[in-house]
C-alpha cells in the first residue's frame, strides 16, 4: 500500500493506491483504502485490510454518536484520539497503519497513526509499503499554502512512486479533497495501469492434437445393481 495525505491552503488532500496482496498474489486490483469517518473527516488505511476496515467503521460509528451528543461538527483530533487509544489498547495486534485527514473549525489537520497507537501531527504524511517512495516527493516539493491544483498535482506525483516502484502497491489512485464545508471523493481518479489489448490469439488451432482413441458411454443405460440383504 501507498497512502498519502497533505495539508494545502484550503484543506487536506488524501491519496491511496488500490492494490490488496496476499504474498506475491494481488487479491484485489481495485480496493478502496480511503474510508469515511465523518462528513469532514476521512482516513486512509494500510496493513491488514480487515483491521483497517473494521477499525475505521467502528470509529466512524463512535464519531457519529459523539456528534449527536455534542451537537457539533466532530474535530479531527477527536478521531485521532479514538483511533490511537483503541490501537494502543490492542498493543499493535490490530495491524492498521492510518493517514487521518480532515477539516474542522480549527482548520485542516493530517495525522499519521501507527498500529501500536503512536500518532504524529504533520503537514504531510505517508504510510504503507510504498510510503518511503511517496515521501521522497513530499520531502522535496511540499511547501505551505499550496493551491488546490498544486496540492492535487503533488499527491498525483507522490502516490504513483509507490504504485510503480513498490510491489505492495499498484493499479489505480483514489483521491479525496476535503475543504471547509465540502468534500470531493474521487474514486479511481487515475487509472494508472490500464489492461492492454492482447495482440494475437494464442489458442491452439483445432486438430493440433491427433485423436488416438474414442470411447462413447451411453449414460442413460442403468446397470442392474444386486440388492444387498440388510443384516
Ligand atoms: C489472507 C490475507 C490478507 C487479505 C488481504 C490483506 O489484508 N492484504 C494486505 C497485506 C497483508 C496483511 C496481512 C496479512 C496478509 C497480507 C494488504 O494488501 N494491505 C494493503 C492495504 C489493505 C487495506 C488492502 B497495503 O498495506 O499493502
Amino acid at each position: 500500500t501507498t497512502i498519502v495525505g497533505i495539508i494545502y491552503k484550503d484543506g487536506v488532500i488524501l491519496g491511496a493506491d488500490t492494490r490488496a496482496t496476499e504474498g506475491p498474489i494481488v487479491s484485489d486490483k481495485n480496493c478502496a483504502k480511503i474510508h469515511y469517518l465523518a462528513k469532514n473527516i476521512y482516513c486512509c488505511g494500510a496493513g491488514t485490510a480487515a483491521d483497517t476496515e473494521m477499525t475505521t467503521d467502528l470509529i466512524s460509528s463512535q464519531l457519529e454518536l459523539h456528534r449527536l451528543q455534542t451537537d457539533r461538527e466532530v474535530r479531527v483530533v477527536a478521531a485521532n484520539t479514538m483511533l490511537k487509544q483503541m490501537l494502543f489498547r490492542y498493543q499493535g495486534h490490530i495491524s492498521a497503519a492510518l493517514v487521518l485527514g480532515g477539516v474542522d473549525k480549527t482548520g485542516p489537520h493530517i495525522y499519521s497513526i501507527h498500529p501500536h497507537g503512536s500518532s504524529d501531527k504533520l503537514p504531510y504524511a505517508t504510510m504503507g509499503s510504498g510510503s518511503l517512495a511517496a515521501m521522497t516527493v513530499f520531502e522535496s516539493r511540499w511547501k505551505p499554502d499550496l493551491s488546490e491544483e498544486e496540492g492535487k498535482k503533488l499527491v498525483r506525483d507522490a502516490d504513483p512512486t509507490g504504485v510503480f516502484n513498490d510491489l505492495g502497491s499498484g493499479s489505480n489512485i483514489d483521491l479525496c479533497v476535503i475543504r471547509k464545508g465540502s468534500v470531493e471523493y474521487l474514486r479511481n481518479y487515475e487509472l494508472a495501469n490500464k489492461k492492454g489489448k492482447r495482440q494475437l490469439d494464442y489458442r491452439f488451432k483445432t486438430g493440433t492434437s491427433t485423436v488416438l482413441h474414442t470411447n462413447i458411454k451411453d449414460l442413460l443405460v442403468t446397470e442392474r445393481v444386486q440388492a444387498v440383504p440388510m443384516e
